[in-house]
């Protein structure tokens, strides 16, 4: 299901010489992001660098967020994943959107302009309203966690 979402343009080359971002295929989840550089970064490893996206949203509904993941491909293979290892958009947030990319691997790896980095994720989003209580009606599961169900 699509869902609108404001976006403005803050790199010109973005949609001009890059596609915007965009779904890879019909039932894709996230929204490719591009890396819009000056020059192509050679990202050391153990580096991490925050990579302008060229672009800034607003996704104004409370009720939803963004989350930046990073692409299974580069994450598995190159180990480039986020400096963050999730990016969570507030639905009020304006400014630009921004990527931190994280070289987790041995190998430096070069990113290259306009290189799709991570991905988007539209999620629905639940506020909690805070319930204060002096104890809770006990649960199946009550207290235990951490591995308290066992493994097998
Ligand atoms: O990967 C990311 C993560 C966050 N943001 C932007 C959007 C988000 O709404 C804002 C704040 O992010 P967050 O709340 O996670 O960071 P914070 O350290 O709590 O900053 P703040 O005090 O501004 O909320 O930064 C990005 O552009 N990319
Ligand atoms: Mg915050």
């Amino acid at each position: 299901m699509l869902h609108p979402l404001e976006v403005k343009i803050l790199d010109l080359r973005l949609g001009r010489d890059f596609p915007l971002p965009q779904y890879a295929t019909q039932g894709s989840a996230g929204l490719d992001l591009r890396a819009m550089l000056e020059t192509p970064l050679d990202l050391a490893p153990g580096d991490c660098e925050l990579i302008p996206t060229g672009m800034a949203v607003h996704i104004a509904e409370p009720g939803v967020a963004g989350m930046i993941l990073p692409r299974s491909g580069l994450g598995h293979r190159h180990g480039i994943v986020l400096g963050n290892l999730v990016g969570l958009i507030d639905s009020d947030y304006q400014g630009p959107l921004m990527v931190s990319c994280w070289n987790r691997g041995d190998v430096t790896f070069r990113i290259e302009i306009g290189e799709r980095i991570a991905q988007l994720v539209l999620v629905p989003v639940l506020r909690a309203d805070l319930v204060l209580v002096e104890s809770f009606e006990t649960s199946e599961r009550g207290e235990g966690g951490f591995g308290h169900t066992g493994t097998r």
